[in-house]
């Protein structure tokens, strides 16, 4: 079977901006939502609501697929799900092997989402021989020592990593050997690949920084908005800001 990179669409892509491409499973997702709804068309301001986003991006991220929507009634909801599942490479199946099947990888192999979305578990992997013949979301657990057939066996050319983070380059290394062009890592590891080989690196740590600054700047702008209510908002002790010990309703946040 093919690998990732030659079911890639050659040229298309090329052409639209990572930012776009980053936001096309946003609008997807919203998309989505409105076909199972049966929901016809919808306009601009609608989705771009729906996924996040703000209107004037969706339509230029639009016209990078070449499509425009119809003044007055907006944009076909069957056909851009269609055009970005196209584009993202979901009209196909994508077998994707999971290495490392320990709490996270056994939770990501029970997810039903993937299945929906395109992506089919083909193999789990472990390195624990007492995992091997195991069955994790109906799929039995095979040994990490024949991870090269079982790439190939399965045309994966989609890694996730799951393992603890000083397994992640070597296990990375081996999936690319045989032929893995995709790899997902959740490993708190940077991982070194050659040219040709997309890595994505998944940290909810990282997510709830950036969730903490958001919280920190709404708690300073709500210390501010008191300070200028005067004398009918809470009184802030002067220099009291952000710190622990004044209102007991403003949340203390750490710096992210
Ligand atoms: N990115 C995130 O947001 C996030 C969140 C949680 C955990 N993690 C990371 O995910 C990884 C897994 O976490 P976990 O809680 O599931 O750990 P875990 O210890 O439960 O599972 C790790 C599994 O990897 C297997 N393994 C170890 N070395 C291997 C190798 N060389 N080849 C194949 N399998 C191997 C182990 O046998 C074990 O089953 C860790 O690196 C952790 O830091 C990341």
């Amino acid at each position: 079977m093919a690998t990732g990179r030659n079911h890639r669409p050659a040229t298309r892509s090329r052409g639209i901006p990572e930012a776009t491409v980053a936001r096309l499973p946003l609008y997807l997702r919203a998309l989505t939502a409105l076909s199972e709804r049966s929901v016809p068309t919808v306009s601009s301001e609608e989705l771009a609501s729906a996924a996040g986003v703000n209107s004037a991006k969706l339509r230029k991220d639009f016209s990078y697929l070449g499509s425009y929507g119809t003044r007055g009634v907006g944009y076909d909801v069957e056909y851009l799900v269609y055009q970005i599942s196209r584009e993202l490479g979901l009209t196909q199946d994508w077998p994707v092997v999971i290495v490392g099947i320990g709490n996270l990888g056994a939770a990501l192999a029970n997810y039903g989402g993937f299945a929906s979305r395109g992506f089919r578990v083909a193999a789990l992997i472990d390195a624990d021989p007492s995992m091997t013949g195991k069955q994790v979301a109906g799929i039995p657990v095979q040994h990490v020592d024949d991870l090269e057939s079982i790439v190939h066996t399965n045309g994966v050319s989609i890694g996730v990593i799951t393992t603890p983070g000083g397994a992640a380059q070597q296990v990375c290394e081996r999936l690319v050997g045989a032929g893995v062009t995709s790899i997902l890592n959740f490993a708190p590891t940077v991982l070194q690949v050659p040219e040709g080989v997309d890595v994505r690196k998944v940290d909810l740590s990282i997510e709830l920084q950036i969730l903490a600054f958001h919280e920190q700047r709404k708690a300073a702008e709500d210390l501010s908005r008191r300070d200028e209510e005067g004398p009918r908002g809470v009184a802030v002790p002067e220099g009291g800001r952000g710190e622990q010990g004044g209102d007991g309703d403003i949340p203390a946040v750490m710096p992210a």
